[in-house]
């Protein structure tokens, strides 16, 4: 048995679901993230193991005991939502025992337990100060701190990081995992940021209106995602609807608007509708002439450590990244062959709803 599972748990309002049917267990010591768009279920469910909000139906066990109905407070969980603010007129000391005090630790605990937890979140020459002498990211770490103190069997965070501009939040993204690798709490994290997923979890929990649709390493999520939706949903990708026209032992050709391509066979038979995902960096930019398919440099973007393309060609504009190593970009209007290996290519069965513009993808 898992330290903490869900069980076919479902949330209704009304005529609603707001959760569907989840099923999860996570492992002592994992960092498990929730991931997906807004109102896809992910605060819901996370409300549901604090104890705020309580299920429609399903059971959750903490440590084997069923807590479905617990009250919150009785959970001992350690919380960092984003609603949930310091107390304004409390030092950050003060702020940080007040979990103690509410757990009634003995008096002389106390100290060396607030210590302990504001060193961890490299906070100890704050320990006089008030939040508002703070900045976003000492208050964030602050928040931290007052929720592992109490040593709590589960932390839980709700975008715990969503008021912190880009830079700030993605050091603060690897002293969260840091942190919690560091004192070993099971932690479940509330996020629709896919970096952020990526770079601290164990395991990723990939939420599709009140559904998971895939759990899994967040490597394994970007190689293999599960629908379409996360495809899309995860990192750029170019999206290309197709036929299977052959089949044979190793490979299948789909024809893409006319242009057979080939990949990895799989479990396709003739005749089927697909959607091929061929991500950007997936795809090698080789000279004009050469490669799979031709093309023509429509635009270029600078990203710092790469270089974004967006390439003219028989299956449309797709898109390519290349690392910056330095050398000079290609320029706009340069022909160049398009070229990958059939193994990269994803195959998901379906026709997309709308035609694919990778324009759009790339966000
Ligand atoms: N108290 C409530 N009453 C009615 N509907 C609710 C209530 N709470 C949530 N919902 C609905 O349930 C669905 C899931 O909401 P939830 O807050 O869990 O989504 P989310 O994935 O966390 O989204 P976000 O990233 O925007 O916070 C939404 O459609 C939301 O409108």
């Amino acid at each position: 048995m898992s330290f903490l599972e869900l069980q076919d748990i479902t949330k209704s309002y009304g005529t609603l679901n707001a959760v569907s049917d989840v099923t999860l267990s996570v492992e002592k010591g994992e960092f498990v993230s929730l991931l997906g768009p807004s109102g896809c279920g992910k605060t819901t469910t996370l409300q549901m193991i604090a104890g705020f909000v309580e299920p429609t139906s399903g059971t959750i066990r903490l440590d084997g005991r069923d807590i479905t109905h617990a009250k919150a407070n009785s959970r001992g969980l350690g919380i960092v939502f984003q609603s949930y603010a310091l107390f304004p007129h409390m030092t950050v000391f003060d702020n940080v025992c007040f979990g103690l005090e509410m757990q009634r630790v003995p008096k002389g605990e106390r100290r060396p337990r607030v210590e302990e937890a504001l060193e961890l979140v490299h906070l100890a020459a704050y320990a006089g100060r008030y939040p508002r002498e703070l900045s976003g990211g000492q208050r964030q770490r602050v928040a931290l701190a007052r929720a592992i103190v109490i040593r709590p069997p589960v932390l839980l965070l709700d975008e715990p990081l969503s008021n912190l501009d880009a830079k700030l939040r993605e050091a603060m993204q690897f002293e969260l995992r840091d942190i919690q690798r560091k004192v070993g709490t099971t932690t479940v994290m509330v996020t629709h940021d896919q970096a952020e997923a990526f770079s601290i979890s164990d395991r990723v929990v990939v939420m599709e209106s009140g559904r998971i649709t895939q759990i899994d390493q967040p490597y394994r999520i970007y190689e293999h995602p599960e629908t379409e939706f996360i495809s899309r949903f995860v990192g750029k990708t170019n999206l290309l609807p197709g036929t299977v026209q052959a089949v044979n032992d190793r490979a299948a050709t789909v024809s893409l608007g006319g242009v057979p391509v080939e990949i990895d066979a799989g479990a396709l038979v003739r005749g089927d509708t697909v959607t091929l995902c061929i991500r950007p960096e997936k795809l090698r930019l080789t000279g004009s002439g050469l490669g799979r398919l031709p093309g023509r440099v429509a635009e270029r973007y600078f990203l710092g450590s790469q270089w974004l393309y967006h390439i003219d060609g028989p299956l449309g504009t797709l898109m390519a990244v290349t690392p910056n190593d330095g050398s000079a970009p290609l320029d706009t209007g340069e022909p160049v062959g398009l070229d990958w290996t059939p193994s990269v290519v994803r195959v998901h069965r379906g026709r997309l709803a709308e035609a694919p513009d990778p324009t759009l993808e790339a966000h």
